[in-house]
């Protein structure tokens, strides 16, 4: 006559779990489920003491679901049950002394912070792949790609009416023109550049695969050399530096933002994507060049004005002029030219290599 008897029983937790290892070969006919919160194991198999019947019952120390998975494999049943609460458990059962049949299972035996580690990464994998869903999500993506249409579009209508602008009176007006591109053009390249900040957060939130730091760089360049520079100075208003910093960041817009707009209709024009991955070679290099101009002419108009400076304490003088920031800033230039050349040579490289093993 068959005996019952009590299997080896190991046993680990998790904040919302706990789980049991039963040994027990090819269990058979098993009976396991949660009754008045105590787990009751009855089965077949193979333990300690040959076939036999095996079964045990644990009162669990705190409120458990009454829903129990298990697993059986030839070598043992894995039950898993969940906590009602979640929470970290001085001990498994009811009464303080531990049965004699339980173990703790260091296989996957872990202590409190480990868990709660283990518990932050599961709550960080959730939620990027809930994020990764929404952003995969048809009605998200077309809502995006509306969205960028759009900025797309406006800018291109911005940056080319300052180009065709600039371009018609230069014919009509010849030289003349150069001195009152502020005056005609400033408003709209004010608009165009405020709401380029946007391409920062694009960038930020991962609206768009851009890179972040150059962008960043690209925004805040251009709407130092706009606001500081040039818009809070009447004395550069109608400097001929004002045409080839407008005309020279235009060049580039005409091209770059058509590329993006039709990257937002799954489309490619090879000469629109050709020119926006190749004419900032000379482009950049100039438009630096005619910023560096524009601050270096401002550096005695600051210096006159006092606007800006930067007050003292009484015991060092009265101020420093604000030419000073700028003497930290035409460097500071020079690294964000070399930043932004070596991503945008990166960019190209990756745009045409691509093309090429797709014509192949
Ligand atoms: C702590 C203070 C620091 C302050 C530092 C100050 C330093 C000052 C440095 C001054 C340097 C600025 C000088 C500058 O003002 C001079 C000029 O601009 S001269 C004119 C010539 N200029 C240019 O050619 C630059 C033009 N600008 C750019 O190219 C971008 O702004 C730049 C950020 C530089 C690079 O762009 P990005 O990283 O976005 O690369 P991609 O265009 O290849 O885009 C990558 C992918 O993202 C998709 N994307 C990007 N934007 C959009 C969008 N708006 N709509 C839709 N899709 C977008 C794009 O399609 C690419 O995707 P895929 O690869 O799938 O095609």
């Amino acid at each position: 006559m068959q005996q019952t008897l009590t299997p080896h029983v190991y046993w680990a937790q998790r904040h919302e779990d706990i789980y049991l290892r039963v040994e027990l070969i090819d269990a058979q006919n098993l009976d396991i489920g949660v009754r008045d919160n105590v787990l009751q194991f009855r089965a077949q198999g193979h333990g300690a003491r040959g076939q036999n019947d095996y079964e045990f019952s644990l009162p669990f120390l705190n409120a458990v679901k009454t829903e129990v998975s298990h697993r059986s494999t030839q070598r043992q049943v894995n039950i898993t049950v969940r906590k009602q609460l979640s929470g970290w458990w001085d001990r498994l059962t009811l009464q303080e002394k531990k049965p004699l049949f339980l173990a703790p299972d260091f296989d996957r035996w872990v202590d409190e912070s480990d868990a709660e580690m283990e518990l932050l990464e599961k709550e960080e994998k959730k939620n990027r792949l809930n994020m990764e869903s929404r952003l995969s999500d048809p009605s998200f993506i077309t809502l995006k790609k509306g969205f960028l249409f759009t900025y797309n579009l406006v800018q291109f209508l911005g940056f080319s009416w300052i180009f065709v602008n600039m371009t018609i009176r230069l014919f009509i007006l010849g030289q003349d023109s150069l001195y009152d591109t502020f005056y005609t053009i400033s408003d709209v390249m004010f608009f165009c550049q405020i709401l380029a900040s946007v391409e920062v957060l694009n960038a930020m939130f991962g609206v768009v695969k851009a890179a972040v730091v150059p962008a960043f760089i690209q925004v805040v360049g251009r709407n130092f050399i706009l606001f500081i520079i040039l818009g809070s100075l009447q004395e550069m208003h109608n400097k001929p530096v004002v045409f080839f910093v407008f005309y020279l960041w235009s060049s580039i817009e005409i091209f770059r933002y058509p590329f993006y707009m039709l990257g937002c209709i799954d489309t490619e024009w090879k000469t629109i994507t050709w020119l926006r991955y190749t004419i900032w070679i000379p482009l950049y290099p100039l438009g630096v060049l005619a910023e560096a101009v524009a601050v270096v002419q401002s550096i005695s108009v600051f210096d006159q004005s006092r606007l800006f400076s930067i007050p003292l304490p009484e015991a060092l003088g009265s101020s420093v002029s604000f030419s000073c920031v700028l003497y930290v800033y035409l460097p500071l230039m020079v690294i964000g030219l070399l930043i932004n050349f070596r991503h945008l040579y990166k960019q190209r490289r990756k745009k045409f290599r691509t093309r090429k093993r797709k014509s192949n």
